[in-house]
């Protein structure tokens, strides 16, 4: 490995933290999950070394229901470390500068949302990003930066990639051993039957992806919002948004060429549901693919079919690798396709991964236990990235 980590940098400095606490978010309230645990190793290793802390972060996406300030995350950390958190509602202006300035050792401060300053997005070359009023700011506040999100590096954006440019940067705890493990998983070598089970919600990252891995996964097994994509290409009516939904079309627009092509070209290793779930009355209701004639309410899941048909896929696999969850699996009914997949995988002796900050939340919730499984990674389109062999472009400007 070559950045510096934890054990290069002489304690009791100044320093500004990148964690990764992305988040669900439900009703406007932030969900617990294990990005927090991870995280709580690396600050409170900081806070017994005496460090001034300053903690950034993003959460969801402008325009998102997920968008909202960090003020609720702040209060989770400090319960996860045992120890005082403050909240200053700005990102780098006068009172967080102010703040910041009154840190005393073991003092921790999580400043605002990063995705709610200008400068932090759109992705960006690091050398445009580390030239940006929030990143010259911030850098001359402090004597180093950690980027321990190792989940976010696979994204441009100013507080990933922007300081270590202009300051001494370091790996944190969590971005060392997230990146161990996946990059010795991804240099795996498997003789038997490799299968990928895809879904969540972000099919332009997995989608991406599946490109690159085509020579590497044998079986693709579809769900979430990328498996509706994919049977809208196969000729499907879904795949698009109805009611206000906004999950389909902007993210067909930008791949369904991709889409057709996987489909033209590979479509042996493609397995597609056969059904999909939806609510009736308040029930759970499933409805075959090939019954559907108009896509006239919202699927929120795979059907059971879907999962008798996927689960001796898995079975016969000595790899599975799980980026995104197959419905949304948080309401109980719609956690079918979810919960029956990780449970074939649990019941196997394959080696796997189970990756995403939402998805490795499925196991708690549907009592599964994180060592019935290889590796449960708290990055999603990180290490899906990481796998093709790709260079986190966040781990990248750490090796400088
Ligand atoms: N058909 C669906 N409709 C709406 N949401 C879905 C559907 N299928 C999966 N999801 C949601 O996808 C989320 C996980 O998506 P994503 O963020 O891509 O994965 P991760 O964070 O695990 O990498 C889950 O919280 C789940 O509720
Ligand atoms: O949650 C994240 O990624 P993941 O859902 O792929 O695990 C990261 O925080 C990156 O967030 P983004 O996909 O909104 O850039």
């Amino acid at each position: 490995m070559t950045f510096q980590t934890l054990d290069d940098l002489d304690d009791g400095q100044r320093v500004l933290v990148r964690l990764d606490l992305n988040s669900p978010v439900e009703d406007g309230t932030v969900q617990d999950n294990r990005r927090f645990d991870r995280h709580a190793e690396t600050i409170s290793e900081l806070v017994d070394r005496g460090f001034e802390i300053a903690v950034l972060a993003h959460q969801g996406r402008p325009g998102r229901d997920d968008f909202v300030s960090l003020e609720q995350h702040a209060d989770i950390l400090a319960d996860h470390i045992d120890h005082d958190v403050d909240f200053v509602d700005e990102t780098y202006g006068p009172q967080a500068i102010h703040d910041i300035a009154d840190l005393d050792s073991g003092d921790v401060l999580v400043l605002e949302n990063t995705r709610m300053c200008d400068d932090e997005l759109p992705e960006e070359d690091p050398e445009i990003k580390s030239q940006t009023e929030f990143v010259q700011t911030l850098a001359g506040e402090f004597d180093a930066y950690i980027n321990d999100a190792y989940s976010a590096a696979h994204r441009s954006h100013a507080s990933l990639v922007g300081f270590p440019l202009v300051m001494d940067a370091y790996a944190g705890r969590v971005m060392e051993t997230e990146y161990e493990a996946n990059t010795a998983i991804a240099e795996k070598e498997f003789d038997g039957q490799v299968t990928m089970v895809v879904g969540g919600t972000k099919a332009t990252d997995v989608i991406d992806v599946m490109t690159h891995l085509d020579e590497k996964v044998d079986d693709f097994l579809l769900g979430g919002i990328a498996g509706e994509l994919f049977l809208r290409a196969a000729g499907y009516p879904v795949g698009y948004d109805i009611d206000d939904a906004n999950l389909y079309d902007e993210q067909w627009e930008e791949n369904s060429e991709k889409i057709e092509s996987m489909l033209e070209d590979h479509r042996d290793q493609i397995t597609l549901a056969v059904d999909l779930a939806y609510e009736d009355d308040g029930d759970r209701a499933e409805q075959a693919v090939d019954d559907i004639e108009e896509k006239r309410v919202s699927y929120l899941d795979v059907g059971s079919e879907t999962v008798m048909e996927y689960s001796p896929i898995i079975r016969d696999s000595e790899a599975v690798f799980v980026k995104g969850a197959l419905g949304m699996f948080e309401d109980e009914r719609f956690s079918v396709g979810t919960a029956g997949v990780l449970e074939a995988i649990a019941d196997t002796d394959c080696f796997s991964v189970v990756g995403g900050g939402d998805t490795s939340r499925a196991i708690e919730m549907y009592g599964m236990e994180e060592d019935e499984f290889g590796h449960v990674s708290i990055a999603g389109g990180a290490y899906i990235r990481a796998l093709t062999g790709a260079e986190l472009v966040g781990v990248e400007v750490l090796q400088r």
